[in-house]
């Protein structure tokens, strides 16, 4: 099994996104906690890195920040079980899923997809690669994210609703799991909008944080 893939962008054909997968986030924009995963795509033409800046998307007008734990697959499967899970986890990535919140919005009251409100271009900045062994504890781990030096998000992993093992085996029910691919477990509370010029910055525990800056497109 392949342990390092520092091209994961590279390598990966699918970002699979969890939605509200923390009790007090869902609660905090009026949504139901779920009894099971939600599930949504984000393009892996969506990534970027640091350097590279989030562009606010044409006609958004609430470009909401997500800070998440990401999941990177090594090990291809489908139908896989919650204890073998783990074994197909190569590593992690700090991830933002930046949101248009005002999409979004229209896009539940219409009933329609996320997909632009949440795979436009620049939608998931992401860290380098962290190798499986520098994450001891992925279930407890403090995730937290600034703009221009406010604290904003300060959460931790083990509020999640789903676990790693239980949404890996949920997920590869029904999309086969493929080396490369990212899952984003969801976020915590404190999510909120950012403008032209903000600078965002945020990190997994002490093991890694990044900056990104706003800009419009
Ligand atoms: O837009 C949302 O609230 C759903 C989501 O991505 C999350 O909970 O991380
Ligand atoms: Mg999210």
């Amino acid at each position: 099994m392949a342990t390092n893939l520092k091209n994961f962008m590279q390598v990966g054909r699918k970002i699979v996104a969890v939605g509200r997968n923390y009790r007090a986030h869902a609660l905090e924009l009026g949504n139901q906690v779920p009894t099971k995963p939600i599930l949504f795509l984000k393009p892996t033409s969506s990534y970027i890195t640091e350097g590279e800046k989030i562009k606010i998307p044409v006609g958004c007008s609430s470009l909401h920040h997500e800070v998440e734990l990401g999941i990177v697959i090594g090990k291809p499967g489908s139908r896989i079980s919650e204890q073998e899970a783990m074994n197909h986890v190569a590593g992690y990535v700090l991830a933002l899923d930046m949101t248009a919140r005002d999409f979004q919005d229209e896009a539940k009251k219409k009933g329609q997809p996320w997909s632009l409100a949440k795979g436009f271009d620049t939608s998931c900045p992401v860290s380098s690669f962290i190798e499986k062994k520098s994450l001891t504890a992925p279930e407890n781990t403090r995730l937290w994210l600034k703009v221009n030096d406010a604290i904003k998000q300060d959460g931790n992993t083990k509020d999640m609703i789903f676990s790693i093992p239980f949404l890996v085996s949920y997920i590869s029910t029904y999309f086969k799991l493929e080396e490369g691919d990212v899952i984003l477990t969801g976020t915590p509370e404190g999510v909120g909008p950012v403008c032209e010029g903000d600078v965002i910055q945020a990190g997994l525990g002490d093991i890694v944080s990044f900056t990104f800056q706003v800009e419009k497109s």
